[in-house]
Parts: C-alpha cells; structure tokens; sequence
C-alpha cells in the first residue's frame, strides 16, 4: 500500500491534477466526506487528511509514504528523515514582513530598535532577521497573524502573501519580501528505498505533468 499524506484545501485541490496525470483518482471528496483515509481508482493507493504542518511529520515517521507540503512548512519542520524530489510549482505565494500602515519599518530597522515580531514561521523569521542584524523577540502564533500589529501584541508579522489582499483588508503593508513558497513532494527516505518500484512512476508522472505546465502553449 502506498500512503499520501495531503492537507484539505487547497493543496488537496492543487494536487489533484498532478494525481490524475499518475492515472491517480482521489473516489471521494474531503469538503463533504468525514473520512480522513480516502480511496483511490488504484486499489494500493490511497490519500490521508492532515493539518498542513502535520505532513511532514507524517511522511517522516512512517505514517504515509509521501506527502505534499509547502517549502514554509518543510523549513519549519527540518527536512529530517525526508527526501524531496520535486517543486510541484502549487500553492505559490511568498513568506514577508508586514506592519501596520502608519509603522516606520525602515526607521526602526535604521536605528537597531528591538522589534516584536509574531509569527507562526519562528525559524524562517529567527534566520531573516539574524541575517540582517535585526534584534527581534518573536512571539510564536498558530493563526490570525495579522491581528497581532493592530493589537498592540507585535510592531510586525512574518507571514504568507499571495495577492496581498488580506494584508490590505487588515490596514497592513508588507514591507519585505522573504522568500518564494510553493509545495514540495516529499517522499520518506525508507519508504523510497523499500517501495520504489511503485513510487519511482508516481515522481515520473507528477514530473512530466509539471514541465508540461510550466511549457507555454
Ligand atoms: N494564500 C495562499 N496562496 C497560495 N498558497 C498558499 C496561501 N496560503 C498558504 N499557502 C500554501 O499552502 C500551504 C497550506 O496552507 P493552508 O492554508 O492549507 O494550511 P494552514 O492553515 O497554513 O496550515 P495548518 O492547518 O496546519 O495551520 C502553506 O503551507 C503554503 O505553502
Ligand atoms: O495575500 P492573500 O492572497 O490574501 O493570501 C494570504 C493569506 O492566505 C493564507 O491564509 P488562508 O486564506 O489560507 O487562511 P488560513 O491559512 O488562515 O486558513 C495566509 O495565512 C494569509 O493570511
């Protein structure tokens, strides 16, 4: 049997192309099914319902042969254990630096002023502003990153940017930009050793699917 460990959402939406382009058939929906293990068209495959931050510890200690999971969530956890042999190009977006609109960012990066940051990333935003020799207190966050500025909780935020809009709506900027996102396949280092006869076609075919994407027509 052939575990793969997926988040609801939309790395679950995003994946399933590259599911079907391995002849791979997810047989229910997780918005409306309450099963965490879900069939396959492929009687030795089938996908297990995780928290986003759960799959790498997932693929790590056996519970599922491989999984997808944003580069994000892949830096957090460590990579331990983990073989990641493609950039699936899904669930784009970027890690930033945002505060509120009427915070001076560049002045108090300027003048080496202690920052409180929240952030659910610590070790992308430890790493990021050690490297620009900013002193910050980060204060760990689980969700709703952006209420933490209007709040009085932290002068800025590390978190994800897509189109921008929910720093907006909050009356945030970004104010730098981190690094690139988007997902990995992972793959357990045991499992590729004991089942590669059978995940070896599965990378081949989600590789071919993602060049054929990222082909202009
Ligand atoms: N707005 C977005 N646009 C594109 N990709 C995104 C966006 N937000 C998150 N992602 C990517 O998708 C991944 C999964 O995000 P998702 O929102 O499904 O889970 P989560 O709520 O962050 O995780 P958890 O449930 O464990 O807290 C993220 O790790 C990131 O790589
Ligand atoms: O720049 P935008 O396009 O507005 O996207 C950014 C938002 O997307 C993600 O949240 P998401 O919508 O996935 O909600 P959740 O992670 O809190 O469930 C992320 O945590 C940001 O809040």
């Amino acid at each position: 049997m052939i575990t793969l460990a997926l988040s609801k959402g939309r790395i679950f939406d995003e994946t399933l192309p590259l599911l079907a382009a391995a002849g791979i058939q997810v047989l229910e929906d997780p918005e409306t099914s309450r099963k965490l293990i879900l069939p396959t068209n492929q009687p030795d495959v089938r996908v297990v319902l995780v928290r986003a931050t759960d799959v790498p510890t997932y693929v790590e200690y056996g519970g599922a042969d491989l999984g997808v999971t944003g580069k994000d969530t892949l830096i957090e956890h460590g990579g331990q254990g983990l073989y990641q042999p493609l950039d699936l190009q899904i669930a784009k977006c970027r890690v930033s630096v945002a505060v509120r609109s009427d915070f001076d960012y560049a002045s108090a990066v300027r003048q080496g002023s202690r920052l409180k940051v929240a952030t659910k990333y610590t070790a992308i935003a430890r790493e990021f502003f050690a490297s620009k020799g900013v002193h910050v207190d980060l204060i760990k966050l689980y969700g709703s990153m952006e209420l933490a500025p209007l709040t009085g909780l932290a002068d800025a935020i590390v978190d994800l940017v897509s189109t921008g809009k929910t720093l907006e709506a909050n009356n945030l900027v970004e104010v730098e930009q981190i690094m690139d996102i988007s997902s990995r396949l992972v793959v357990s280092q045991a499992a590729l050793k004991l089942k590669q006869a059978r995940i070896r076609p599965i990378l081949d075919a989600f590789s071919q699917a993602i060049s054929k994407q990222s082909v202009p027509s």
